[in-house]
């Protein structure tokens, strides 16, 4: 059996009691990540030597009876858009091919303190736009379940690699479903945090009053451990929440006798597919079985999210994007003959369609004369967004539905379509507006692909929201169910 197939905590046993040390998990990771990986492509970079000479130190601190951190000697994948000190950090982008950071972020310091051992970088749509991986520059990852078939996105090689087997846990980021969307896809637990939980200094920024970075991970448990090690305040981000941190793992009761489950009939409704509509209502039984209050009601507004999100996150990208300009950031284009042309083409040159498509969309927005009829009018309807998950939170603990309406598409199937792209998010995006946390959690398979179960909780309330994904998880065996590779 792999050694990632354990909890966390006995792994940590183990590795205390000298029966694995963490160069063999360093080992393993790379091991597998040579077997599979030119079949799942979950990999921008590995970065093989800092691995193996952390897990050597690692070693020597067990040795000499050192002190262990949090997620000590575990093997983790990085999405690309999280900055990497002396690791190129592309967002599977053509123009950052040449950027290699000079300081690592928030997160990415936190987990060294905990001394978990990146082991590379992860694929993803650019500059995280995208849900299926397609928009990555480089090359498409594959779903481990069916090669045929996305991983998701745009945290796409983030959700594969864990269920390859390749890391033991990884980070993403959610702006719009990046995280939890994916790991429907791919059959493993994704948690997207409270805006403002978990510092997004060293993220490169997409819809900056969107993104949160997050863990995807093989169980419910180990999420708890990688969120209790990244969450917290940071001075380094003006929107971080000045919050004190509850014991997440703690709150891992297994109990949900009494709690109150509320189903936006919203999320059960057209669009969803109707094996996947199956294996939700199956989870809400087993919640139900367990002592749960389950209730329909309505989140009204849902319908607008969509809209909403597109063009709100793409103005936000459109002003964020404006740095790369082959001058501060990016390839510099080699054909240009003054400066005007060289923005311009080291721009053209650089940026991929998706990411051209969301720089107009939100230029447009943005310009005098539209703002108020599409800007202004989308921040509007993300108040009454939240102002529907508010009114149904004051009745309620949890708010529960499917990650997406289906499963894992083929490759190809919708790249020439962007409006169905975008729909595959129609139940995560709500969520990011409302700045709320919700996890995704494997709830079976439909014709051999999973089917993510989403729990959506109040701001700054992922106790909760892990407390039930852990207790379903507990009563259940979907994350047991590995991929055939
Ligand atoms: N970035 C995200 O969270 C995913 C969403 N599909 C987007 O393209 O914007």
């Amino acid at each position: 059996m792999s050694l990632f197939e354990q909890r966390l905590q006995q792994l940590h046993t183990q590795l205390l009691d000298k029966k694995v040390s963490v160069a063999e998990l360093v080992d393993q990771s790379y091991k597998r990540i040579g077997e599979v990986d030119g079949k799942v492509k979950a990999f921008l970079k590995l970065d093989e030597e800092q691995a193996r000479s952390a897990a050597k130190t690692l070693d020597g601190q067990i040795a000499s009876g050192g002190s262990r951190g949090l997620l000590f000697g575990l093997p983790a994948g990085i999405k690309d858009n999280i900055v990497t000190e002396g690791v190129t950090t592309t967002c599977a982008s053509k123009f950052l091919s040449n950027f290699t950071p000079v300081y690592d972020a928030t997160v990415m310091r936190k987990l060294k303190e905990a001394q978990a051992v990146s082991v590379g970088k992860l694929n993803m749509d650019e500059f995280a736009m995208g849900g299926s991986n397609e928009n990555s520059a480089f090359h498409a990852t594959r779903n481990p379940w069916d090669l045929d078939r996305v991983p998701g996105g745009s945290s796409g090689g983030s959700a594969a690699a864990v269920a390859a087997g390749e890391v033991y846990f990884s980070l993403g980021s959610d702006t719009g479903g990046s995280i939890r969307q994916p790991a429907a896809y791919c059959g493993v637990v994704g948690l997207k945090p409270t805006y403002g939980l978990v510092s997004r200094f060293g993220l490169v920024a997409f819809a900056s009053s969107l993104d949160q970075i997050g863990p995807l991970t093989k169980n419910v448990e180990d999420s708890a451990y990688v969120l209790q090690t990244i969450a917290g305040h940071d001075p380094q981000d003006s929107t971080s929440a000045n919050v004190e941190i509850p014991d997440y793992v703690s709150a891992l009761t297994g109990d949900v006798q009494g709690l109150r489950i509320a189903v936006p009939k919203e999320y059960l409704g057209s669009g969803v597919d109707p094996q996947v509509k199956a294996k939700i209502e199956e989870a809400l039984r087993v919640l139900e079985g367990m002592g749960a209050v389950v209730e329909e009601v309505s989140l009204p507004h849902s319908e607008y999210a969509v809209a909403a999100y597109y063009l709100l996150a793409s103005s936000e990208a459109s002003s964020n994007l404006a740095r790369y300009d082959g001058v501060r950031y990016g390839v510099r284009t080699d054909n240009a003959n003054n400066l005007l042309e060289m923005y311009h083409m080291s721009r053209s040159e650089g940026f991929g369609p998706e990411v051209k498509r969301r720089i107009m969309l939100g230029t447009y927005a943005l310009s005098s004369g539209y703002y108020d009829a599409y800007y202004l009018k989308a921040q509007k309807v993300r108040t009454l967004i939240k102002q529907d998950f508010d009114q149904v939170f004051e009745k309620y603990d949890v708010v529960i539905g499917p990650t997406a309406p289906t499963t894992a598409f083929r490759i190809g199937e919708q790249v020439g379509d962007p409006l169905t792209m975008y729909l595959n998010d129609i139940l995560t995006i709500p969520v990011n507006l409302a700045g709320i946390p919700a996890i995704s959690v494997p709830c079976g398979l439909v014709d051999g692909m999973p089917v993510g179960l989403q729990i959506i909780g109040k701001a700054l309330d992922e106790a909760t929201v892990l407390r039930v994904a852990h207790a379903f998880e507990q009563n259940t065996d979907h994350h047991k169910q590995r991929p055939q590779l």
